[in-house]
């Protein structure tokens, strides 16, 4: 086990280069085993849970090979293998091994999936949708079970915007027989992402980004090469540790118009944010106006981002409120943040944040965003050295993280703990 040691005080300054999106990479490499043949991923980042998915591909008996930010990945000789336990317990996005299977053997056998279990992540919406495509679902033993003799389209309305649900049942459904619609879908990038490779690869997926997806099933899907769009999520939180150090950073290799919510909240506090075609940079200032925020679905501001604005709030002048629309409970991260001299209190789903200094102190990320929050919260802390646990947790979505940090001037380092 790892901590990442911070000793910070020191305003971030240069440019980061942002690498492929982890929240699409963990679903275009299920979506690949659809294929007849070699699949080609670029820009691949280099993260935990990517290792952990290519781990469960070989184990179905992919080929894979993955060499700087490319992965290949030959599907042909898969087979669709019971995986109750192993690594499908370690990460969330396990599940779209369900939707996978089902689309291409018409039966799987996947374990429940792990991830940041920052709350009860339910996938009831996920399971309506392959029994509205002729599934039957069981679960047995904490794995679930999924057996169709013959996948049909339908139209199935997401009682939540969900982008798992969303994902996994365009996976299955690219494989029906006939026309499927989802309603109310999720409009997250990711998802236009996994449409743009799954049309890639012979499917015929409209709608992707809006609220209605069309499927037409097609009879076979073949390989491709597709390269992954920018990590959002990373990008987002380089912007919030600029802005929280007062530094000067440039964020390059990134889609602008993905970090709008985030930028708009950012000026609102008087952060410098200029936006060019494929980077944004950000001028941290002297002094912040308190803000409310919102985390809603996309467009709206991201719940993977609420952690880490929360370091960011406790510079801020005055009290801001940081509500959570899609976790109601997602705020592990407060009471390590309260420990290192934080005034925060939690009520309902919302955050209450009064600026103020923070200190050094000793601190556990409970989850990945929570482990953002608390690198962030030690890079603007100059009274001593800050110790972050679970490090291992961070390393699940941040690409190079301490390399990337020092590049910028922060002293950071990895130690055993
Ligand atoms: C691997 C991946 O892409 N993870 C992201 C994905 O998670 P994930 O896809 O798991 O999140 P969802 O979009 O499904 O969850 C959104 C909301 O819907 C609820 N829900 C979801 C599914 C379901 O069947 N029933 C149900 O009630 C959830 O409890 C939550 O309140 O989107 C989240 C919301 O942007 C992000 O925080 C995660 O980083
Ligand atoms: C919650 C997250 O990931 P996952 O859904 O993979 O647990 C995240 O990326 O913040």
């Amino acid at each position: 086990m790892e901590k990442l040691m911070i000793s910070g005080g020191r305003p971030l300054r240069g440019t980061v280069s942002i690498s492929g999106a982890k929240n699409s990479a963990i679903a275009l490499i299920p979506a690949a085993i659809l294929a007849e043949s070699e699949v080609v991923l670029d820009n691949l980042p280099h993260l935990s849970d990517v290792a952990v998915y290519s781990e469960i591909l070989e184990e179905l008996g992919a080929r894979v090979s993955w060499e700087d930010s490319q992965m290949r990945i030959d599907p042909s000789d898969v087979k669709s293998i019971p995986m109750p336990n192993g690594p499908v317990k370690k990460l969330r996005a396990s599940y779209y091994m369900m939707g996978a299977l089902l689309g291409r053997f018409k039966e799987a056998t996947i374990g429940l999936p792990g991830g940041c279990n920052f709350e009860p992540r339910p996938i009831d919406q996920h399971i309506k949708g392959f029994e509205a495509l002729g599934a039957t679902v069981t679960n047995e033993h904490g794995a679930i079970h999924l057996h169709a003799k013959e996948l049909r389209g339908a139209k199935i309305y997401l009682d939540v915007s969900s982008v798992g649900a969303t994902i996994n049942i365009m996976l299955a459904a690219t494989r029906a027989k006939g026309l499927t619609i989802i309603e109310n879908a999720a409009k997250e990038p990711e998802i236009i992402d996994v449409a743009t490779l799954l049309n890639s690869m012979g499917a015929s997926i409209k709608g992707a980004g809006t609220e209605t997806i069309r499927i037409e099933g097609v009879n076979e899907l073949k390989g491709c090469r597709h390269s992954i769009i920018p990590d959002r999520i990373q990008a987002g939180t380089y912007m919030i540790a600029a802005a929280a150090t007062r530094g000067d950073v440039i964020i390059d290799g990134v889609i602008p118009k993905h970090l709008e919510a985030l930028t708009a909240k950012l000026l609102e506090m008087g952060v410098g944010v200029e936006e060019l075609d494929e980077s944004i940079r950000v001028i941290g200032a002297a002094k912040y106006e308190h803000v409310d925020v919102k985390a809603l679905v996309y467009p709206g501001f991201p719940t993977d981002m609420q952690s880490p604005m929360t370091s960011l709030l406790t510079q801020a002048e005055g009290v801001s409120v940081l509500s959570d629309f899609v976790y109601s409970n997602r705020f592990k991260h407060v009471p390590e943040l309260v420990r290192m001299g934080a005034k925060i209190r939690v009520e309902g789903r919302s955050a209450i944040i009064e600026g103020g200094r923070l200190n050094a102190a000793k601190v556990k990320a409970a989850d990945l965003r929570a482990g953002a929050a608390l690198m962030i919260a030690g890079l603007t802390v100059d009274d001593g050295v800050t110790e972050v646990s679970g490090v291992e947790l961070i390393d699940r979505g941040y690409d190079n993280l301490v390399t990337n940090l020092r590049a910028l001037g922060a002293d950071v380092w990895r130690q055993v703990e």
